[in-house]
């Protein structure tokens, strides 16, 4: 994963900007540069220093000020860059004449029209527009796909490159084995490929993990249903679609038999009321509940837990066709996970190390039988919740602490992203609390929730878009009914499904990535 292109890489374009530079009337590079960003040129930071090399002498403030006191514009009518004359602290001088004598001053510039003042103390710099064309299309032609990109973000430390790039895990997509991939997941999915790509590109080593969830007594449920209505060949053919088949019509058998116990309870209550006989329901409510598919879902996911080689053999299947299934649509979106983890990877060492931790800092106390953690005394919002079922078994939360310590084991990553929904928030600050709280909070401070709301309307005619290829089905569908309104266009379209899916599934993506983060 890491970028072969190192800094050095990147030399050649700092000597080919210097030069166009030259052929545009500047001597050089300006001075007060910042030479990282400078290898994959991206124009903005070249001209902040430009005018900061021309404030500087004017000015007598600080290079650095100057440089952070430049910012962009709301739109391009404010100018390209603009300084709010306040911000270049100069004591004892009213900013408004600040600004006019900044003006007043300011030298001829091969790049930059001269400046003019607004709302008294703002400064506004038009950048000029044929250097500015020469330059950018330059650098676009230079540095392809790099462009407006710099590596050097991504570095340890910037002036010793042998020192290494920043390692960053982005956790993304993570959809439910057995379960409809929903537009959260869709949002996840999308979000967290485009920061991945975002941190690659800025030259960090990007580990996109897919923590899937794949662990829990439903994969019991699932392996009963199997049994009873699971066809091998639909398995292969559609995994996904077809264990979510399964799983829909034993979890329908699994409420009657619920329902049934219940109307038998009170049936036999009457009964005793009456002073009749109850044998036969009650033996009809044991069966249930011995047989019945919650218990024999219970002892299957008990088996598994126990590390059982069958009911593993099972589970492991039914997981391995999912994600091959799951890799060919991501593909269709072009995004890829190098790790495909999950609830199921997370090992029990390291949940009971997190146990034992929790217990011995006094962090975690007894309740009913269960382990609870109390977070009110860090913040009333983050409430209590249980670490440990009565029963001994894991939750969600459990092994998401688990996941933490070992992800940074194995990759002692700079920084991790969680990119879920915001149903989630609640989870992920416990999870972060709980992380600080066991004495880990370097770790903690590494690691950030990307959260997002769910704004997304996924309702289709057939209102079947369950998983991700029936929602890309559907807006390519949609695509398709669009560009067929327009019927001399249409006609000029060479492949008009492939470009509906094309079209599809970017709408899909610029659509997250319109609005502003
Ligand atoms: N580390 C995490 N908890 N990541 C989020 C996992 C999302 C979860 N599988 C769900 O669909 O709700």
């Amino acid at each position: 994963m890491a970028l072969s292109n190192g800094a050095s890489a990147h030399t050649q374009p700092v000597d080919e900007l210097a030069s166009s530079l030259q052929a545009l009337g500047l001597e050089s590079l300006p001075k007060y540069s910042n030479p990282n960003t400078y290898p994959t040129l991206n124009p903005v930071d070249l001209y902040r220093s430009h005018i900061t090399d021309l404030l500087a002498p004017i000015t007598g403030v600080e290079p650095d000020i100057i440089y952070g006191a430049l910012q962009s514009t709301q739109s391009l009518d404010y100018g390209d860059l603009m300084l709010a004359a306040p911000a270049l602290r100069l004591k004892g001088k009213k900013p408004d004449a600040v600004a006019n004598e900044i003006v007043d001053q300011f030298p001829e510039s091969a790049l930059v029209d001269k400046p003019s003042v607004d709302r008294k103390t703002t400064i506004r710099f038009f950048f000029k527009p044929m250097p500015l064309t020469s330059l950018v299309l330059k650098s676009i032609l230079q540095n392809g796909e790099n462009y407006g990109f710099n590596q050097n973000l991504g570095l340890r430390d910037a002036s010793n490159p042998s020192e290494g790039r920043k390692s960053i895990i982005v956790e993304f997509s993570s959809p439910n084995i057995a379960k409809p991939f929903h537009a959260g997941h869709l949002r996840s999915t999308i979000i967290g490929g485009f920061l991945s790509n975002m941190y690659q590109k800025a030259g960090w080593d990007v580990t996109r993990m897919n923590y899937l969830g794949d662990w829990g007594k439903q994969y019991g449920v699932l392996a009963v249903g199997f049994d009873k209505y699971g066809s091998e060949e639909e398995l292969q053919k559609n995994p996904i679609g077809h264990l979510y088949d399964v799983y829909v019509k034993i979890s329908a058998v699994s409420r009657e038999e619920g329902e049934r116990v219940k109307g038998l309870e009170e049936e036999v209550k009457k009964l005793r009321e009456s002073n009749e006989p109850t044998a036969e329901k009650e033996a009809e409510i044991s069966r249930i509940k011995n047989e019945g598919v919650d218990e024999q879902a219970r002892k299957y996911f008990k088996r598994m837990t126990e590390g059982d080689a069958e009911a593993l053999g099972v589970w492991k299947r039914f997981r391995d066709l999912s994600i091959v299934k799951y890799k060919k649509t991501y593909a269709r979106l072009n995004i890829w996970f190098d790790d495909y983890s999950g609830e199921s990877q997370v090992k029990d060492e390291s949940m009971e190390e997190a146990a034992r931790v929790l217990e011995e800092k006094g962090i975690s106390e007894q309740s009913e039988g269960a382990v609870m953690v109390d977070l009110e005394k860090y913040s009333k919002r983050l409430g209590k919740t249980l670490v440990k079922k009565k029963d001994g078994t894991t939750l969600y939360l459990t092994r998401d602490i688990g996941a933490n310590q070992e992800r940074y084991d194995k990759y002692h990553f700079d920084k991790m992203i969680y990119v879920v929904a915001s149903q989630q928030d609640l989870h992920l600050a416990q999870l972060f609390k709980i992380i600080e709280i066991m004495g880990r909070k370097e770790i903690a401070d590494k690691c950030q929730h990307i959260s997002f709301g769910m704004v997304l309307g996924m309702s289709t005619r057939k209102g079947t878009a369950k998983f991700l290829d029936d929602i890309l089905e559907a807006v390519g569908e949609k695509m398709h009914e669009v560009m067929k309104t327009n019927q001399s266009k249409y006609e000029q379209v060479s492949d008009p499904e492939q470009t509906a899916d094309t079209l599809g599934i970017s709408a899909v993506m610029v659509q997250d990535m319109t609005g502003k983060r």
